[in-house]
Protein backbone atom coordinates (compact mmCIF):
# COMPACT_ATOMS: atom_id res chain seq x y z
CA UNK A 1 0.00 0.00 0.00
CA UNK A 2 1.44 3.42 -0.76
CA UNK A 3 1.92 5.88 1.79
CA UNK A 4 -0.49 8.65 3.03
CA UNK A 5 1.39 11.90 2.98
CA UNK A 6 -0.35 14.88 4.86
CA UNK A 7 0.82 19.18 3.84
CA UNK A 8 -0.43 22.12 4.51
CA UNK A 9 0.79 25.13 6.62
CA UNK A 10 1.86 25.25 9.97
CA UNK A 11 -1.00 24.86 12.10
CA UNK A 12 -2.61 23.05 9.53
CA UNK A 13 -3.33 19.73 11.84
CA UNK A 14 -1.00 17.72 10.19
CA UNK A 15 0.36 16.73 13.36
CA UNK A 16 -2.58 16.02 14.86
CA UNK A 17 -4.77 14.68 12.01
CA UNK A 18 -2.04 12.41 10.79
CA UNK A 19 -1.76 10.61 13.65
CA UNK A 20 -5.77 9.90 13.95
CA UNK A 21 -5.72 8.99 10.35
CA UNK A 22 -2.82 6.68 11.08
CA UNK A 23 -4.89 4.92 14.01
CA UNK A 24 -8.14 4.80 12.03
CA UNK A 25 -6.38 2.80 9.32
CA UNK A 26 -4.25 0.70 11.70
CA UNK A 27 -0.81 2.25 9.82
CA UNK A 28 2.86 3.46 11.19
CA UNK A 29 2.38 7.14 11.63
CA UNK A 30 5.83 9.15 11.18
CA UNK A 31 6.31 12.70 11.55
CA UNK A 32 8.97 14.13 9.63
CA UNK A 33 9.98 16.88 12.20
CA UNK A 34 9.57 14.64 15.18
CA UNK A 35 11.89 11.93 12.83
CA UNK A 36 14.47 15.12 12.29
CA UNK A 37 14.58 16.13 16.21
CA UNK A 38 15.18 12.65 17.01
CA UNK A 39 18.10 11.64 13.92
CA UNK A 40 19.40 15.26 15.40
CA UNK A 41 18.94 14.85 19.02
CA UNK A 42 17.67 18.56 19.14
CA UNK A 43 14.36 20.10 18.45
CA UNK A 44 13.44 22.38 15.94
CA UNK A 45 14.25 25.45 17.48
CA UNK A 46 17.78 24.64 18.12
CA UNK A 47 18.61 23.18 14.60
CA UNK A 48 17.33 26.27 13.24
CA UNK A 49 19.64 28.87 15.09
CA UNK A 50 22.71 27.06 15.34
CA UNK A 51 22.31 25.48 11.84
CA UNK A 52 20.30 28.37 10.12
CA UNK A 53 16.98 27.05 8.12
CA UNK A 54 18.74 25.89 4.95
CA UNK A 55 20.60 23.19 7.59
CA UNK A 56 16.93 22.24 8.96
CA UNK A 57 15.86 21.97 5.31
CA UNK A 58 19.03 19.86 4.68
CA UNK A 59 18.31 17.52 7.00
CA UNK A 60 13.84 17.81 6.05
CA UNK A 61 14.93 16.80 2.89
CA UNK A 62 17.09 13.57 3.88
CA UNK A 63 14.22 12.51 6.22
CA UNK A 64 11.17 12.68 3.42
CA UNK A 65 13.11 10.89 1.32
CA UNK A 66 13.42 7.89 3.17
CA UNK A 67 10.08 8.13 4.54
CA UNK A 68 8.74 8.63 0.91
CA UNK A 69 10.14 5.51 -0.04
CA UNK A 70 9.05 2.96 2.99
CA UNK A 71 5.12 2.47 2.36
CA UNK A 72 2.11 1.76 3.96
CA UNK A 73 2.68 4.69 6.48
CA UNK A 74 0.69 7.88 7.17
CA UNK A 75 3.78 10.78 7.14
CA UNK A 76 2.82 14.15 8.52
CA UNK A 77 5.34 16.57 6.61
CA UNK A 78 6.45 20.22 8.27
CA UNK A 79 4.99 23.51 6.47
CA UNK A 80 7.88 23.68 4.41
CA UNK A 81 8.63 20.38 3.12
CA UNK A 82 7.13 21.38 -0.45
CA UNK A 83 9.90 24.27 -1.18
CA UNK A 84 11.87 21.49 -2.51
CA UNK A 85 11.49 20.34 -5.75
CA UNK A 86 13.20 16.95 -4.66
CA UNK A 87 10.56 16.74 -1.94
CA UNK A 88 7.79 17.38 -4.06
CA UNK A 89 9.04 14.81 -6.37
CA UNK A 90 9.81 12.10 -3.66
CA UNK A 91 6.16 12.75 -1.94
CA UNK A 92 4.51 12.79 -5.46
CA UNK A 93 5.77 9.10 -6.08
CA UNK A 94 5.86 7.83 -2.42
CA UNK A 95 1.82 8.41 -2.24
CA UNK A 96 -1.45 10.10 -2.08
CA UNK A 97 -1.12 13.91 -1.02
CA UNK A 98 -3.64 15.00 0.92
CA UNK A 99 -3.68 19.16 1.84
CA UNK A 100 -5.46 20.23 4.65
CA UNK A 101 -6.32 23.69 3.53
CA UNK A 102 -6.79 26.15 6.55
CA UNK A 103 -7.24 30.15 6.62
CA UNK A 104 -5.00 32.35 8.08
CA UNK A 105 -6.81 33.12 10.94
CA UNK A 106 -7.39 29.46 12.32
CA UNK A 107 -3.67 29.20 11.82
CA UNK A 108 -3.13 31.86 13.76
CA UNK A 109 -5.32 30.66 16.17
CA UNK A 110 -3.81 27.06 16.25
CA UNK A 111 -0.15 27.84 16.57
CA UNK A 112 -0.57 30.71 19.21
CA UNK A 113 0.52 29.35 22.46
CA UNK A 114 3.26 26.81 20.64
CA UNK A 115 6.62 28.22 20.66
CA UNK A 116 8.09 25.14 19.16
CA UNK A 117 7.86 27.07 15.59
CA UNK A 118 11.11 29.37 15.14
CA UNK A 119 9.40 31.08 11.56
CA UNK A 120 7.19 32.43 14.05
CA UNK A 121 9.18 33.93 16.39
CA UNK A 122 8.40 37.40 15.24
CA UNK A 123 6.47 41.00 16.09
CA UNK A 124 3.54 40.05 13.47
CA UNK A 125 2.97 36.13 13.01
CA UNK A 126 0.23 36.85 11.04
CA UNK A 127 1.60 38.68 8.37
CA UNK A 128 4.52 36.14 8.23
CA UNK A 129 1.75 33.03 8.02
CA UNK A 130 -0.39 35.08 5.13
CA UNK A 131 3.35 35.73 3.21
CA UNK A 132 4.35 32.00 3.87
CA UNK A 133 0.93 30.57 2.41
CA UNK A 134 0.77 33.11 -0.91
CA UNK A 135 4.03 31.94 -2.20
CA UNK A 136 3.43 27.98 -0.80
CA UNK A 137 -0.39 27.45 -1.42
CA UNK A 138 0.51 26.90 -5.57
CA UNK A 139 2.89 24.49 -4.55
CA UNK A 140 0.27 22.26 -2.39
CA UNK A 141 -2.23 22.10 -4.61
CA UNK A 142 1.03 20.97 -7.32
CA UNK A 143 1.34 17.61 -5.89
CA UNK A 144 -2.18 17.68 -3.88
CA UNK A 145 -4.26 14.40 -4.73
CA UNK A 146 -6.74 15.48 -2.68
CA UNK A 147 -7.47 19.14 -0.68
CA UNK A 148 -9.59 19.11 2.24
CA UNK A 149 -10.81 22.11 4.18
CA UNK A 150 -10.29 22.05 8.15
CA UNK A 151 -11.96 25.37 9.20
CA UNK A 152 -14.70 24.70 11.38
CA UNK A 153 -14.00 20.87 11.75
CA UNK A 154 -12.66 19.05 14.47
CA UNK A 155 -10.36 16.86 13.73
CA UNK A 156 -12.41 13.68 14.11
CA UNK A 157 -14.32 14.97 11.28
CA UNK A 158 -11.65 15.68 9.21
CA UNK A 159 -10.21 12.46 9.70
CA UNK A 160 -13.76 11.03 7.80
CA UNK A 161 -14.07 13.58 5.28
CA UNK A 162 -10.23 12.29 4.46
CA UNK A 163 -11.23 8.95 4.11
CA UNK A 164 -14.19 9.41 2.10
CA UNK A 165 -12.31 11.09 -0.39
CA UNK A 166 -9.65 8.86 -0.57
CA UNK A 167 -12.58 6.05 -1.22
CA UNK A 168 -13.25 8.25 -4.10
CA UNK A 169 -9.56 8.23 -5.99
CA UNK A 170 -9.05 6.49 -8.76
CA UNK A 171 -6.66 4.00 -8.80
CA UNK A 172 -3.09 4.49 -9.98
N1 LIG B 1 -9.38 20.69 12.76
C1 LIG B 1 -8.92 21.29 13.86
N2 LIG B 1 -9.75 22.05 14.60
C2 LIG B 1 -9.30 22.65 15.73
N3 LIG B 1 -8.04 22.57 16.19
C3 LIG B 1 -7.17 21.83 15.50
C4 LIG B 1 -7.55 21.16 14.29
N4 LIG B 1 -6.46 20.51 13.82
C5 LIG B 1 -5.45 20.77 14.68
N5 LIG B 1 -5.87 21.55 15.69
C6 LIG B 1 -5.03 22.07 16.80
O1 LIG B 1 -4.13 23.02 16.24
C7 LIG B 1 -2.85 22.93 16.84
C8 LIG B 1 -1.81 22.72 15.74
O2 LIG B 1 -2.01 21.42 15.17
P1 LIG B 1 -0.81 20.58 14.54
O3 LIG B 1 -1.34 19.21 14.30
O4 LIG B 1 0.42 20.71 15.35
O5 LIG B 1 -0.61 21.34 13.14
P2 LIG B 1 0.57 21.24 12.07
O6 LIG B 1 1.30 19.95 12.33
O7 LIG B 1 -0.11 21.27 10.75
O8 LIG B 1 1.40 22.46 12.29
C9 LIG B 1 -2.94 21.79 17.88
O9 LIG B 1 -3.14 22.37 19.14
C10 LIG B 1 -4.14 21.00 17.43
O10 LIG B 1 -4.78 20.39 18.53
O1 LIG C 1 6.32 25.96 7.72
C1 LIG C 1 7.53 25.71 8.00
O2 LIG C 1 8.47 26.11 7.29
C2 LIG C 1 7.82 24.89 9.20
C3 LIG C 1 6.79 24.16 9.78
C4 LIG C 1 6.98 23.35 10.99
O3 LIG C 1 6.10 22.21 10.97
P1 LIG C 1 4.49 22.33 11.17
O4 LIG C 1 3.91 22.74 9.83
O5 LIG C 1 4.07 20.96 11.56
O6 LIG C 1 4.26 23.35 12.22
C5 LIG C 1 8.43 22.89 11.10
O7 LIG C 1 8.73 21.97 10.07
C6 LIG C 1 9.37 24.07 11.03
O8 LIG C 1 9.14 24.90 12.14
C7 LIG C 1 9.23 24.86 9.72
MG1 LIG D 1 3.33 19.39 12.66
Amino acid sequence: MQNLIIVGPMGAGKSTIGRLLAKELRLAFKDSDKEIEQRTGANIPWIFDVEGEQGFRDREQCVLAELCLEQGQVVATGGGAILRPENRQAMRTGGRVIYLHTSVEQQIARTARDRNRPLLRTANPGQVLRDLLEIRDPLYREIADIIIETDERPPRMVVQEILARLDDLPHR
